[in-house]
């Protein structure tokens, strides 16, 4: 079969954070009970999918349980175990960069010197090689020392040294209980070229004031607007997609979920429509270029952007930097015409106020007459456009990929969409009704948190599990390990949505206790919750409702890898077929605010958010993301 050939502008992503570094592992000696314990836990919990029977398969679930095996029995073997005075853990580190004679030298050294007293508590450390798993997505290797090391230990790797969070104490700790001792480190020098100081990398008072500004904009009247939107753009993937069926070519989902939220986000931020699903223009390609760029610069270990000259006269630089200017130019004449459209506006701002013509969010801060730089407006425009796209096309590549190993529950799903949605665009009424497809996007989420982990630095000294820590301490909060922790959850790999009753609360990080975490928590959580929650939801109903999807035959095993969300190495190649159900036609003159929607600030709370409201910033009086 032929392919669809969508991914023209959007290149391969690049591998993990880790994984072109050389990480050096040391932890101090197990005891022998303790290494037979931790053997016999890797052995249950490799972090694998499953088939529909929840007995795993796969040829790629294969290598993956191999590499994960291979790993696992050099941790319980031994081979990263070493101990000794203070001094020998950096010594051997610094050994290990100089390649294998060094690693020999290192590991020599470490069994020379072992037996060291450790002087009070001191966060254990991992320091060895683990160029041997180097192909594969960083928080990998990190799923395994977590369960033989625990909730919290020491990664060095190079000069670089971070603190490995997978406890949901320790996690509620860094991001709700003290999170003003926390800023976003590492992240916010990575993205300052691309976000400059817009809400995700701001910290401190530009942060305070900018959520506060922000949050307000995605109340419950825009939120359930969009809805309309939502559909729109997903009636134009179907659209796509039958193409694809009628003329017998598979597709490479994964792109076409990229461009299908790239369509949504521009609506919904600044008004500005990409339409990418229909064709490539330079503005798309721009952005492509922009956040592969972000990426590069997440998983680089040599800052090659920042060498003097180099950065100036190196092709890859001149094409980032056109990039930037297109979208920032582009970006001030949709402020320019907002503002025009606000002032010749019979104004009258309220709390839910939305224009109708332009429900963006733009419209909305210009509106309430945020006073702001149009510098800080573009930052904040371009960090929603960012936030919101690449989160929610993972989660539906990710919720697919799923949905072909599990025909069981893809079953049911078509059931809920068929009963549901008939042959209408949803409406809010249609996606509180939508119960069992907001719980595959829940245990989507677990099983793939978007993005995997998440990076804080401490800004004064603290207490973390009871050790001891500095100021300048990076952290790496590992969602995944969160989610995936054995001790947790049930069958923590088996995709399993029936795990959150129907009935019951949206799952959260509240009434997890922070074991589950798809959206952050604290003063920093996601303000595109619902907005991400009812957008995801959306789509995947209108596309179960309309076609059964299978991985195409000979389809690229579906690996895992990272940037700022987690990527398919390979794509998501897919074989699309048109139900046997009668064809769906929604009706297309629906406005995108419906008569009924219009009315909605006296919609009662739905299930999904009730839960969420008692969410931890609203302990801490920050501005907390709004609910429906
Ligand atoms: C399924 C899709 C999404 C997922 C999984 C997701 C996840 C997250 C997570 C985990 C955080 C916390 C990051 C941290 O603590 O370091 C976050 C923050 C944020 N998200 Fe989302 N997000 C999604 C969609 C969106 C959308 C649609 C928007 C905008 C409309 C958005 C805007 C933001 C912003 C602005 C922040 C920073 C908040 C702050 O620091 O105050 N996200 N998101």
């Amino acid at each position: 079969m032929a392919t669809t050939s969508t991914a023209a502008v959007a290149p391969p992503p690049c591998r993990g954070f880790l994984s072109s570094g050389h990480a050096q592992l040391r932890l101090p000696p197990p005891a022998a009970a303790a290494a037979g314990r931790r053997r016999e836990l890797l052995l249950r919990c490799s972090a694998s999918g499953g088939n529909g029977n929840g007995k795993g398969g796969g040829f790629e679930e294969e290598r993956r349980r191999r590499r994960q095996a291979e790993l696992a029995s050099r941790i319980a073997s031994g081979e990263f175990t070493a101990q000794g005075p203070a001094w020998v853990a950096p010594l051997a580190a610094n050994l290990a960069k100089l390649g294998p004679p060094g690693e020999l030298a290192a590991g020599l050294l470490t069994k020379l010197a072992g037996g060291g007293a450790s002087r009070g508590p001191e966060i254990p450390q991992a320091v060895g090689s683990i160029r041997a798993v180097a192909d594969q997505a960083f928080f990998m290797p990190l799923y395994d020392l977590f369960i033989t090391y625990g909730g919290i230990f020491r990664l060095n790797f190079g000069p670089k040294s971070f603190l490995i969070v997978s406890d949901p104490a320790i996690a509620k700790h860094i991001l709700r209980d003290n999170s003003r001792a926390y800023s976003k480190g590492i992240l916010a020098e990575i993205l300052e070229f691309v976000m400059g100081t817009g809400l995700i990398p701001a910290d401190g008072e530009i942060w305070r004031v900018r959520r506060r500004a922000i949050v307000p904009a995605l109340h419950q009247k825009y939120v359930t607007a969009m809805i309309g939107l939502f559909g729109e753009a997903s009636d134009r993937l179907c659209q796509k997609l039958d193409k694809a069926a009628s003329d017998g070519e598979d597709v490479e989902m994964e792109s076409l979920f990229s461009r299908l939220t790239l369509d949504v986000i521009g609506k919904a931020v600044f008004n500005y429509d990409f339409d990418s699903l229909s064709y490539d223009n330079g503005i798309v390609e721009a952005v492509y270029v922009t956040l592969r760029e972000a990426e590069m610069r997440s998983t680089s270990p040599i800052p090659t952007w920042e060498i003097p000259i180099w950065k100036d006269i190196s092709p890859r630089q001149k094409k980032v930097n056109e990039a930037l200017a297109l979208i920032n130019n582009t970006l001030d004449e949709l402020i320019d015409t907002c503002k025009r459209l606000v002032e010749e506006e019979d104004l009258q701002f309220h709390e839910e106020y939305m224009n109708e013509q332009d429900p963006s969010i733009l419209h909305f801060l210009l509106a309430s007459g945020d006073d702001v730089s149009s510098k800080q407006l573009r930052d904040d425009l371009m960090t929603m456009l960012i936030a919101g796209h690449e989160t929610s096309a993972a989660v539906l590549t990710w919720t697919f990929y799923l949905l072909s190993k599990y025909p069981n529950v893809m079953a049911k799903l078509q059931d809920e969409a068929d009963t549901v949605l008939g042959d209408r665009l949803p409406t809010i009424e249609d996606v509180k009704k939508l119960k069992y497809t907001t719980r595959v996007i829940n245990e989507s989420l677990r099983l793939y948190p978007q993005p995997p982990v998440l990076i804080r630095r401490s800004i004064e000294d603290d207490m973390l599990g009871g050790y001891p820590i500095g100021r300048g301490e990076d952290i790496f909060i590992s969602v995944w390990n969160l989610h995936r922790c054995p001790k947790h959850w049930d069958d923590a790999d088996v995709f399993n949505p029936e795990r959150w009753p129907l009935d019951g609360p949206n799952p959260n990080e509240i009434n997890q206790n922070f074991s589950y975490l798809p959206f952050g928590g604290g003063p920093r959580k996601c303000v595109g919750d619902m907005f991400a929650t009812f957008e995801t939801v959306v789509a995947t109903a209108m596309l179960v409702r309309r076609f059964d999807f299978q991985m195409a035959p000979g389809a690229p095993p579906v690996e895992m890898t990272t940037g700022a969300t987690i990527h398919t190495t390979e794509g998501l190649k897919m074989t699309v077929t048109r139900r046997t159900k009668p064809p769906v036609i929604p009706n297309l003159e629906m406005k995108v605010i419906s008569d009924s929607q219009k009315n909605t600030s006296s919609t009662p709370s739905m299930a999904i958010s009730a839960a969420s409201i008692a969410s931890g910033e609203d302990q801490q009086g920050e501005v907390s993301a709004t609910r429906i």
